[in-house]
């Protein structure tokens, strides 16, 4: 006999975990289930401790820019200050009754196993089968994906998973992969002294960013020691027992740890989603804006394809609880998804690229503005590069994507993010003020320079 409850939870990331926690204290009986840690990817193994990493690196960075502005500083790192913190606040040791018992106070059944969707109403779990009245809620996210070069398989590379566990900042690292797994590791590592080739298969790092921010973190990171090599796709590799070599492109570069970052993958299959009729070959599932793939069983997160963000996991888990619940809720939009990736410049983007704004035939104006050259940036001084760039929809006269890159990147996005979000008038963007000298008036120089 099937266990009977109103909404399953398959998968608690960091959406499927608020919305579970929020439908069980609205009364609803909950059964979320969880194969590996409830909280997903972010508090262990992504966002959360990646960037206390990050913000250790960083407070490296800045010593080593005191004599450039106040005197003289000594910087000796010791990466065992972060793997400690990552290990006692981010954490706990890889351990999350806490979370589990949050659920469960909230009213929630907790059920660890890996479950399978057998039908629109119907769950399994290693198993035990479970039948929901209202809803089935799918969180569950991607894993990393490892590409298949010769070699590789078998080895004791890194993904994000082991990386961010690591006890020690390696001597040497080779990163697969210039997106923002790679390069926000890379240069945390570099920053901790350790030797980093970072290869990229693609022409350019950050491929889905705009071009001038690419070029940025092309121009800062080897500035900064960093191996960059675009244009390079690793053809194989070896592991002696103590080093990794690589060969790609005609050159050999070897390093005591590899770390994979070259993307994610589902596995639609394995969760069972032909038997409600998604295309499992898919690398998305097709969702309305509340967030059903069919009546009755919705999905959140990585696995919808509208970011792989935790920002994106919780709107929707916003919109898609309010509606399993009954309540009025406005649909989900996406023209104004925000990402941050935290190098340092950070380089935050909202909305379309450039060539996305063209290939979807707008009436494309842009403007850049250079953070060096703004008061604020000339104040900065050390570690000031960074840009604004707008891509305006001139014919409606709005902006429907920017990029900000700067030392508080992400932070002087906020106000772009608003802009696109509610298709603000640039002429209304022109009108009002900016606090001087914020790195943020770069916005209103590039407001300017918009036709
Ligand atoms: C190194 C790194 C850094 C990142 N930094 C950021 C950042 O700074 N900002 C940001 O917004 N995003 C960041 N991300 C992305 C972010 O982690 C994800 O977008 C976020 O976790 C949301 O994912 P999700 O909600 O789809 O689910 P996930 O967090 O992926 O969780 C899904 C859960 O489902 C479980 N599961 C899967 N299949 C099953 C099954 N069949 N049965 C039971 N349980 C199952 C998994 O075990 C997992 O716990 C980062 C990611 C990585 C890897
Ligand atoms: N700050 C943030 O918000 C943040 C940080 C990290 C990750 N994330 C999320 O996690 C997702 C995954 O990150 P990611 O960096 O792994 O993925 P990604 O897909 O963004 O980047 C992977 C990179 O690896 C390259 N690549 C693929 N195969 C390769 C190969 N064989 N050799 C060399 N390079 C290869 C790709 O061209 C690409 O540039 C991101 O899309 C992002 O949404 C977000």
């Amino acid at each position: 006999m099937a266990e009977q409850a109103d909404v399953i939870v398959i998968g608690m990331g960091p959406g499927g975990e608020a919305a579970a926690a929020r439908l069980a204290r609205s009364g609803a009986s909950v059964v979320g289930i969880e194969k590996n840690l409830v909280g997903g990817e972010c508090p262990y193994y992504g966002c959360i401790p990646s960037k206390m990493m990050i913000r250790a690196a960083d407070s490296l960075a800045e010593a080593r820019r005191v004599p450039e502005l106040a005197g003289t500083s000594q910087a000796v790192p010791d990466f065992a200050t972060v793997a400690q913190r990552i290990r006692d606040e981010a954490t706990d040791d890889w351990d999350d009754t806490v979370a589990v018992e949050r659920f469960e106070k909230a009213g929630g059944r907790f059920v660890r196993g890996t479950a399978r969707i057998t039908g629109p109403k119907t769950v399994s779990v290693d198993g035990q089968d479970f039948e929901a009245s209202r809803a089935i809620l799918l969180n569950t996210g991607t894993d990393p994906a490892v590409p298949p070069i010769p070699g590789l398989a078998g080895t004791p590379y890194w993904t994000n998973r082991e990386v961010i566990a690591a006890k020690d900042a390696p001597e040497s690292l080779i990163v697969l992969g210039g997106g923002p797994i790679g390069l926000e590791l890379a240069q945390a590592f570099a920053r901790f002294g350790t030797r980093i080739e970072v290869l990229e298969a693609l022409d350019t790092l950050l491929p889905l960013e705009e071009p001038e921010a690419s070029r940025l973190v092309e121009d800062v990171l080897p500035a900064e020691g960093i191996g960059i090599h675009t244009g390079t796709r690793a053809e194989s590799i070896e592991h002696d027992g103590t080093a990794f070599t690589v060969r790609a492109g005609g050159r050999t570069y070897t390093a005591e740890r590899l770390l994979v970052a070259t993307g994610r993958r589902v596995d639609f299959d394995a969760l069972g989603l032909a038997s409600i009729g998604v295309d499992t070959g898919a690398r998305s599932v097709p969702t309305d804006e509340h967030l059903r793939i069919i009546d009755g069983v919705y999905a959140i997160g990585d696995i919808t394809g509208h970011g792989a963000f935790t920002h994106v996991s919780m709107y929707q888990a916003g919109i898609a609880a309010s509606h399993i619940l009954g309540e009025e809720t406005a649909g989900a939009e996406y023209h104004a998804v925000p990402r941050v990736t935290f190098t340092d410049p950070e380089v935050g983007a909202v909305g379309l690229t450039e060539r996305q704004a063209r290939e979807k035939d707008l009436e494309v104006a842009t403007a850049t503005a250079q953070i060096p050259s703004s008061a604020r940036g000339w104040i900065h001084k050390a570690g000031n590069q960074g840009l604004i760039k707008l891509v305006a929809d001139a014919e409606r006269g709005i902006l429907v994507g920017a990029t900000s890159a700067g030392p508080t990147g992400g932070e002087v996005l906020s106000m772009l993010t608003l802009a696109v979000h509610e298709r603000t008038p640039i002429r209304r963007l022109r009108e009002m003020i900016y606090a001087y000298p914020t790195f943020h008036r770069a916005v209103e120089d590039a407001l300017g320079r918009l036709p």
